[in-house]
């Protein structure tokens, strides 16, 4: 049930989660199928119930930032982008991030996962392993417009009875025709992929979306996981509860256990105290679980020290090793009124879009941010790895992604319309880590924040490639009714200098938002590291991180080589068995 007042709760659960987002509200769900678990999600953000914002897929790019539903966090000055600080939303709402997201649905490769196995030393990361989570997760659903899907994606990987739907576009839009004819045209490394999903995902493809096809509406782990289930009698969620801390509650096994959460309601009032008698798990996502264990004393002991903060566990690597993936779009003038850019600068017109949206289901409000979606790897002999390592996870891992947008993601003077080609560098060099830091003991303080941009040697480079790619695809015959010419002269074009595009990419550089590891895994003996590789909080007992933070590797940036929530989704899944195996 959804609590509405801390009176309602029970004295004890057996599972306390913190966080009621992406990962959080997958263990809600799987925990609670077993009834003899008591559980409780303790969520910081409000309900997402009826907000339209969140369940329309086109608005997705209105959740975040400065709304209710975001953390509203801004990055300190990237070094690597001259100095500049970024704007990084991350979801405060049930559903977590999975409530603010594009929605793209991406799993990585299956060298990702391989690599994530043999750096571990155990095979439950591995592909073979976590495909099987995958499918449990995903309930693929036909697209709103009910069109043939056949050839547009590979059933085989999918699961058909999940919680989290996922669909294909689901209405056409004026990019469709002349994208696929460009990649028949131009071969290469434009390649089709009839589903980057299968762990084989270099190519070019539809993309598919965390999108109820039926309902036209956004899937999230809060519609998804948790809507369907709230009823159950040994399940509570209680909103608008920050946790600050967790509080030692004894010792087990040798270890200090920390089976205490400390929270406060509605952002007043005094810190109220709930215990856990089997596990506390730490879902708060990449920026807040390393705050609230530095909160609580867990964490590099010198720093805590400066901060007045008593260490009662040393673990240096908490809130370090963040990677993210940087971003950038090309955008390009064109020859059709069929873009989304009407929408985005008429409220009159998206008023009148959104009251068809909520009466048929149908119509370009159920589309997100992306129709289409490329994979490509440079090749082993760029220029680019001769003196410094190939980050790419395997031979067949991608570099970087492309994606399609119908639109502008900017205001756009009256009766324009563009196509707006981004490019994500999806393999951070091993020196681009960023940090989440806490400045004060106030619990409740917002956290310090780097994102690592552009640290590495090979990290430009690559970007560099992924916009001459855009560019290439772009200049395709296909287009050439359709592009009229670049949406700003500051853009480089296909004759550009590499320090053309480079001062471009630093200029206007944002993240993809996948920030990952910063309580990243490491194998229970190995150094480094804030989690085994069964997710239990190392030195601790009775502690658990499962959410997007410990994906990565203590040594090495490991960040799925896509779009982070599909692979949150297949960990946490993962992780509810893990657990429900520990206390059968
Ligand atoms: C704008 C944006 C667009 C993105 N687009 C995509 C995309 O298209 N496709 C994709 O796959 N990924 C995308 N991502 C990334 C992806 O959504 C995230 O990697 C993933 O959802 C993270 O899941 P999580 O469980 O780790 O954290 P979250 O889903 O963020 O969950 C953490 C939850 O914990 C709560 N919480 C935090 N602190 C506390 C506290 N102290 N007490 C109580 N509760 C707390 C938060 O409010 C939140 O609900 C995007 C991210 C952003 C920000």
């Amino acid at each position: 049930a959804l609590l509405d007042s801390v009176g309602n709760l029970r004295p004890n659960y057996d599972f306390i989660i913190v966080g009621g987002g992406t990962a959080g509200n997958v263990l809600a769900n799987r925990l609670t199928e077993n009834p003899a678990f008591n559980v409780l999600v303790l969520e910081a953000g409000p309900s997402d119930a009826g907000v339209l914002e969140i369940e329309i897929p086109q608005l997705c790019l209105h959740t975040a930032p400065d709304t209710p539903w975001d953390w509203n966090y801004t990055t300190v000055p990237q070094p690597g982008l001259n100095g500049a600080s970024l704007s990084y939303p991350r979801g405060h709402v049930l559903g977590g991030t999975s409530s603010i997201n594009c929605m793209v649905y991406t799993r990585g490769s299956s060298a990702d996962w391989d690599r994530y196995a043999n750096y571990l030393g155990d095979l439950g990361w591995s592909w073979e392993s976590i495909l099987p989570y995958f499918k449990k997760s995903e309930k693929f659903t036909p697209p709103s417009d009910q069109h043939n899907i056949s050839g547009e994606f590979n059933p085989s990987v999918h699961g058909f009875s999940g919680y989290l739907s996922v669909s294909l576009p689901g209405a056409p839009t004026p990019v469709d025709k002349p994208f696929a004819e460009a990649i028949s045209e131009l071969g290469g490394e434009f390649e089709w992929n009839e589903d980057v999903n299968t762990g084989n995902q270099l190519g070019f493809g539809w993309s598919q979306s965390t999108i109820d096809g039926p309902s036209g509406s956004r899937s999230s782990s809060s519609s998804g996981y948790l809507r369907p289930i709230l009823q159950r009698l040994n399940l509570h969620v209680l909103v608008d509860a920050q946790v600050s801390r967790i509080l030692q509650s004894g010792t087990q096994q040798g270890l200090p256990s920390f089976l205490e959460v400390e929270y406060q309601v509605n952002g007043t009032g005094p810190l109220l105290n709930i215990s856990a008698s089997k596990e506390v798990i730490l879902s708060a996502g990449s920026i807040n679980t390393p705050q609230i264990l530095l909160n609580s004393g867990i964490g590099d002991s010198a720093k805590l020290a400066a901060l007045g903060i008593q260490t009662l566990v040393d673990l240096p690597d908490v809130g370090v090793n963040l990677s993210d993936h940087p971003l950038v779009f090309l955008s390009f003038l064109v020859n059709s009124t069929g873009t989304y850019d009407d929408f985005n600068r008429n409220a009159t017109l998206a008023a009148l879009e959104t009251e068809i949206w909520e009466k048929t289901r149908k119509g370009p409000f159920v589309n997100g941010l992306a129709q289409h979606v490329g994979y490509v790897r440079l090749p082993d002999d760029s220029p680019i790895f001769a003196t410094s390592p190939n980050p790419a996870a395997g031979t067949t891992s991608p570099h970087f992604e492309i994606f399609l947008a119908n639109f502008l993601p900017a205001a756009s003077p009256p009766g324009t319309h563009f196509l707006s080609i981004a490019a994500i560098m999806l393999t951070p060099g091993s020196s681009s880590r960023g940090s989440v830091n806490i400045t004060s003991s106030n619990p409740f303080a917002h956290p310090v924040i780097d994102a690592g941009f552009f640290l590495s040697p090979t990290d430009l480079p690559i970007m560099r490639e992924a916009v001459r790619t855009i560019l290439r695809l772009a200049s395709a015959q296909a287009w050439d009714d359709y592009i009229l010419g670049p949406a700003s002269a500051s853009q480089p074009g296909l004759n550009a200098t590499d320090a053309d595009i480079d001062a471009y990419i630093i200029a206007s550089a944002s993240s993809a938002y996948h920030a990952v590891g910063t309580s990243a895994m490491s194998a229970l003996g190995q150094d480094g590291g804030v989690v085994d590789s069964a997710l239990r909080l190392k030195k601790v007992h009775g502690v658990r991180v499962v959410d997007a933070s410990v994906l990565t590797s203590a040594q090495q940036p490991f960040v799925p080589a896509g779009h982070t929530s599909a692979p949150t989704y297949a960990l946490a899944e993962r992780a509810a068995d893990l657990i429900k195996s520990d206390f059968n």
